[in-house]
């Protein structure tokens, strides 16, 4: 048997938008409505994608804001990224985009794989700030993946 694959990818966005949930989801696959601001948290995960069996250590990170520092720890030996909005908050749209800009100083403008997700859909049609086609935009320039997530129902997160 070849040896698992690891890779490490942190879970980064705004406050409340639902990365400890997105992250309980897809490696329990349950959802919790109480709220507890993360500090940080790590959880593991294995999965076969093809042939090949991958060690996936998820980085759940605490909320950044505007005036947030990126840690070493977010940058050094990181193979990807997950940067969360809620598409009920425009706020949280436009803190993706100074992570985002964050991680490229640090990082350079070379290769740096980053799923964008907009979630709590399910609160869409009440609520949305941000529409589906702004979303699927900005993922496009930056040359990152796009998709809209509810945690809440488990919606496309697997
Ligand atoms: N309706 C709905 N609520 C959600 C969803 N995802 C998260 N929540 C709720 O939003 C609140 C914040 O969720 P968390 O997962 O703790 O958010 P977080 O981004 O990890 O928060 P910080 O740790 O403060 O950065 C909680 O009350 C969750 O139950 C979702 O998809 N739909």
């Amino acid at each position: 048997m070849p040896m698992p694959k690891f890779r490490k990818v942190v879970i980064l966005g705004y406050r409340s938008v639902g990365k400890s949930s997105l992250a309980l989801q897809f490696v329990k696959g349950h959802f919790a409505d109480d709220y507890d601001p993360t500090i940080e948290n790590t959880l593991n995960k294995s999965l076969m994608i093809g042939e090949d069996e991958f060690q996936l250590q998820l980085v759940d990170t605490a909320g950044q804001d505007e005036y947030s520092l990126l840690p070493h720890s977010f940058v050094l030996g990181i193979h990807g990224y997950v940067l969360v909005y809620s598409v009920t908050s425009f706020k949280s749209f436009v803190i993706a985009k100074i992570i985002h800009s964050k991680l490229q100083d640090r990082r350079g403008k070379g290769l740096m794989p980053i799923v964008l997700v907009g979630n709590k859909t399910d609160l869409a049609s009440q609520n949305r700030e941000v529409k589906v086609e702004d979303g699927k935009k900005l993922a496009d320039k930056w040359g990152a993946a796009f998709m809209e997530a509810s945690a809440k129902d488990g919606e496309v997160i697997n």
